[in-house]
């Protein structure tokens, strides 16, 4: 990152990630929606915002009321939203071959109808955005994308995996490398991809999508020209999650590796701040910091929020006070990154570089008996998240305890036929084909979005792959 860039960053921080501004406006509610604020852009250079503040500050004795911070923002600040054009992806086709494929008269329509999204969710940043990046929230990148839609004005990180593989099904291959490309020039300025395009995700990232998204776009297209020139970027951001995100867990004398969620912080998330803030309230400082920090690695995980995080003396509750997503190894990051090493290791192999294909395939290995030996629970016939506190394997459903299915990260110590079984065995047990809307995302009900009875696309996307393609067999 260029020293301007990194000052601009700096700046720009000082108003939507921490600071007095951003803690009185996001207190005060002048908005529903505390993401409101922080999308916001500036009308004048921070210098000049931060003096109209102190003196906001010094006329009203340190209280301004609703009305005056209204005032102030309303003044300084431009709505969200400014910084992003839409965008219609040049390659976007209106029947694109799969729609043929469908038999159903009605599925048809309504794949017709999601095919015509792609031309309402794509959007560019703005030229001034790059020029000015000190006025806005946004990180720059250099090519239009996909966003999610809604409130998510902007890219989100592990969503763009379930985007690219839409838009490679919609033949809309340019659209799939221009954001390959950006997720490409952000490994290279930072080291690792944030959660979202904006400032104040810098501190996190998500599951780690990267190498799955390039082996998406790899098997459909065949250019081993991008791999080769993109290789060594794959290879840092895995690095990235060696380096910072990986855990040794000792079982009978045994030392394996895994990984695990973690964000270290002392403030709330800027995007919820207000929610975050009163969650905390009756803490004291230290405890403050470290529930900021499960709340951002809770927010890292993709799984914001869920009892799957919840844990108080070795059981799961219904408490978001018992948020310690750090007391736990989740068996799907852990299958995320065997995949991607196993992944890395086929790529290596296709640009003739066996030593590293061999090098990425030992750790695969050794990332399976992690997942053989560790989260397997032989009395279940399942795998789960591993609690490191208790020393012990987390039980209770949810879908994510069939990643290693979707990664084929289950190691050869047990005949797949036999896992598969298992498998089938626990989830009639649990009756998982009884919930309406599809799998839930789990089986207790904490009424945050990420349990029963909701359902997230992602989770049933993993389930189903490994239904559709194994089960039937
Ligand atoms: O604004 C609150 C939180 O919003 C995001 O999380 C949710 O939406 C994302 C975009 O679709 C999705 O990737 C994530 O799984 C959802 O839980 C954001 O990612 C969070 O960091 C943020 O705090």
């Amino acid at each position: 990152m260029s020293t301007l860039a990194s000052h601009n960053q700096n700046m720009i921080s000082n108003i939507f990630c921490s600071g007095e501004i951003l803690h009185y406006v996001q207190m005060s509610r002048i908005f529903n929606d505390s993401k409101h604020f922080v999308d916001m852009k500036l009308k004048y250079p921070v210098w000049r915002v931060e003096d109209e503040f102190k003196l906001l500050l010094n006329v009203t004795n340190n209280n301004p009321d609703k009305e005056d911070l209204k005032k102030f923002v309303e003044k300084n600040f431009d709505p969200p939203g400014s910084g992003f054009e839409p965008w219609i992806p040049d390659d976007w086709k209106k029947r694109p071959k799969f729609i043929d494929n469908i038999q159903d008269v009605h599925l048809q329509n309504w794949a017709l109808q999601l095919n015509a999204i792609w031309t309402k969710l794509g959007r560019s940043i703005s030229e001034d955005v790059e020029r000015n990046s000190s006025l806005y929230s946004q990180i720059y990148v250099p090519h239009p994308f996909i966003i999610p839609g809604g409130r998510f004005r902007e890219f989100y990180y592990w969503d763009s995996y379930w985007i690219i593989d839409g838009l490679l099904l919609s033949e809309m291959f340019d659209t799939a490398l221009k954001m390959l490309l950006n997720y490409i020039y952000l490994v290279e300025l930072y080291g690792y991809i944030p959660n979202g395009g904006r400032v104040y995700f810098l501190e996190r990232s998500q599951p780690p999508f990267l190498i799955p998204m390039f082996n998406l776009y790899y098997e459909a297209t065949k250019n081993d020209m991008l791999l080769m020139e993109n290789i060594a970027t794959l290879e840092k951001e895995f690095q990235f999650w060696m380096k910072n995100r990986s855990v040794t867990i000792v079982k009978d004398g045994i030392t394996y590796i895994a990984f695990q969620y973690r964000v270290e912080t002392d403030s709330p998330r800027p995007e919820s701040y207000y929610e975050d803030v009163l969650k905390a309230q009756n803490l004291s400082n230290d405890s403050k910091n470290l529930f900021y920090s499960e709340i951002k690695t809770a927010a890292e995980s993709g799984w914001d929020f869920s009892s799957r995080w919840f844990l108080s003396d070795g059981e799961r509750t219904l408490n978001f006070s018992d948020l310690h997503p750090s007391h736990l190894v989740p068996v799907c990051l852990t299958s995320i990154i065997a995949n991607n090493a196993k992944t890395l290791s086929k790529f290596f192999e296709i640009l003739n570089d066996q030593n590293k294909s061999d090098e990425y395939n030992n750790i695969a290995n050794d990332i399976n008996k992690t997942i053989s030996r560790v989260f397997w629970n032989d009395d279940e016939g399942m795998w789960f998240d591993y609690n490191i506190k208790q020393n012990k394997v987390q039980k209770g459903f949810y879908p994510s305890n069939l990643m290693p299915l979707w990664a084929k990260a289950y190691g050869t110590e047990r005949d797949v036929t036999y896992i598969a079984e298992c498998i089938i065995s626990y989830l009639n047990r649990i009756n998982i084909t009884s919930y309406p809307g599809g799998i839930p995302t789990s089986l207790m009900n904490s009424s945050q979005q990420w349990d029963l009875p909701n359902g997230w696309a992602p989770l049933q996307y993993f389930a189903c792959y490994w239904i559709t393609k194994y089960w039937r067999n």
